[in-house]
């Protein structure tokens, strides 16, 4: 612990927010590594972003869905996750429309124009700082996270997740920017000279962040950025790859591998445009044994030994997707020719004989057919099912953990064959042979044994991970507080957070 926090361990310190130039200027890891330190530091945190736009969620012990950053940095803080941390949550299903989830449940699709203008969302405005409020009874610092950038000047009076949020929130607060994307300058200046002079109040420094090479030689930079904006520059951190912290949204799913390669088990999933839970995936893709790959090419998917068909948020448009750009008939050649062809949610509905939606609630398709590979069906319902499971997998008897999240139910025609079976005996899921299989549990692929089924017929003879998911986790967020200690004035910041705040 430095000196700063252990002579004031006993004050209560107030709240903390990064925000950004831009979106994808790395503030979800940088407010999980804070996470890590405050925790550390022997606080007691916790995370909050008012509202995200993401289709990786989860399922808190509650039954409720959440947006995933905040997971991880409850997971970073050493706490459940709880709804509070992230009240509301817009799960893109088309370009024009959302599925709103406010405090852990739907509340309906809306059009993006319904949705923002709505009295300029005061009643969202309201709900998100009821959330903060309660979850600030009971932890503390809470580390916030903004949105996107804080300079979207129309906007700003229906903001709820940037500086309103800060306002409220009495948050100390630090401008994210991305210097890898270039412009920092501008947009550091940019985004400073555009607040007013309450929302200027609440700035207490600037993160320069994604730096390569040596930090020293930005020296003169960060003094000219301080005499331009008459705040500290209080860190520059590095640009990494050694450190692996679970991302947020799909701007990093761009970044992924999308080619086979040789040697290891070629693991490819299928990039659909609705893909949900991304995350289902990275345990497998940190598998010494496996290159995991995301793909929308017939001819690359065929390279791959496994298939995986991954959750989506509109199976009916993706799966008509799948089959007028060939990867349907890519996946049904490999199944045919011994391939494994595994399908999680969304990709199990579409192993299917049938997906239909008589409501309408993903979309204007009112049926489709799907793969033809697994004897069951989908209808899509008005009811969502959220919950965290405890199963066993096969004739395993190992408890595994994961979660659910969908709108369908699946009929199965014929002899049931069981994936999973639940604690309370239900079961899901159908294996039609150790290369065929489907289920509706996220996060399944955490579960080790259910990894080492899947590779296998292909990876017998290879090396087998060594590390737990649990302590590779604690690890990497341990390894992410180093970093940010080395190359941020920590004393500086908790300074900051013993502060009064500014009367705004
Ligand atoms: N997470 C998913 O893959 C959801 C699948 C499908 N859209 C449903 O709601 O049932």
């Amino acid at each position: 612990m430095n000196e700063i926090s252990a002579k004031n361990k006993d004050r209560k310190l107030r709240p903390i927010m990064f925000v950004g130039t831009g979106s994808d200027v790395g503030k979800s890891v940088i407010a999980a590594g804070f996470c890590r330190i405050f925790k550390q530091d022997g606080f007691s945190p916790a995370p909050f972003k008012a509202q995200n736009m993401s289709l990786n969620s989860y399922v808190t012990a509650e039954g409720l869905e959440m947006g995933r950053a905040q997971v991880v940095q409850a997971e970073a803080s050493g706490i459940p996750c709880e709804s509070d941390m992230n009240p509301v949550l817009l799960k893109p299903t088309s370009d024009q429309s959302s599925q709103v989830i406010l405090n852990g449940k739907p509340v309906g699709n809306q059009s993006a124009h319904a949705y923002f203008m709505a009295n300029d969302r005061h009643e969202l405005f309201a709900a998100v700082k009821a959330a903060f409020d309660r979850l600030s009874q009971k932890y503390h610092p809470i580390v916030l996270e903004g949105a996107g950038s804080i300079s979207e000047l129309n906007l700003k009076h229906r903001d709820i997740t940037n500086l309103r949020m800060a306002a409220h929130a009495g948050a100390a607060t630090f401008l994210v920017a991305d210097i890898d994307k270039g412009g920092v300058f501008g947009s550091v200046y940019g985004t400073i000279a555009l607040l007013s002079a309450q929302e200027r109040a609440l700035m207490q420094g600037i993160i320069i962040n994604k730096f390569r090479g040596d930090s020293r030689l930005f020296e003169d930079g960060r003094r000219m950025l301080e005499e331009l904006t008459g705040l500290p520059v209080v860190g520059v951190l590095p640009y990494f790859r050694d450190i692996h912290i679970e991302e947020e949204d799909s701007v990093s799913l761009e970044k992924k591998y999308r080619l086979a390669a040789t040697g290891k088990v070629n693991v490819a999933v299928i990039l659909l445009p609705r893909l949900s839970n991304f995350t289902d995936f990275d345990r497998l893709e940190s598998d010494e044994r496996v290159t995991l790959f995301y793909s929308q090419d017939p001819a690359e998917i065929e390279k791959a030994d496994i298939i995986i068909i991954p959750g989506s948020k509109n199976t009916t448009e993706d799966m008509l997707a799948i089959k007028n750009n060939g990867i349907a008939s890519a996946i049904l050649r490999s199944h045919k020719s011994g391939k494994t062809v595994v399908g999680i949610c969304g990709g199990y509905q579409m192993l299917g004989a049938e997906i239909s939606d008589p409501q309408g609630v993903e979309g204007s398709i009112a049926s489709i057919p799907g793969l033809g590979i697994l004897p069951l069906t989908t209808e899509l319902q008005t009811r969502k099912t959220t919950m965290q499971c405890s199963f066993s997998f096969l004739n395993n008897p190992a408890k595994c953990t994961g979660y659910e999240i969908h709108m369908g139910t699946t009929k199965i025609h014929g002899q049931p064959s069981p994936v999973a079976v639940f604690e309370d005996g239900r079961q899901d899921g159908f294996l039609l042979n150790e290369k065929t299989w489907g289920c509706y549990i996220h996060g399944m692929l955490d579960n080790d044994h259910i990894i080492d089924y899947l590779l296998k017929p292909y990876a017998a003879s290879l090396e087998k991970p060594r590390i737990s998911i649990h302590d590779f986790k604690e690890e990497q967020y341990d390894k992410l507080a180093n970093m940010i200690r080395q190359h941020v004035d920590i004393n500086l910041i908790y300074n900051s957070l013993y502060k009064e705040p500014r009367v705004c």
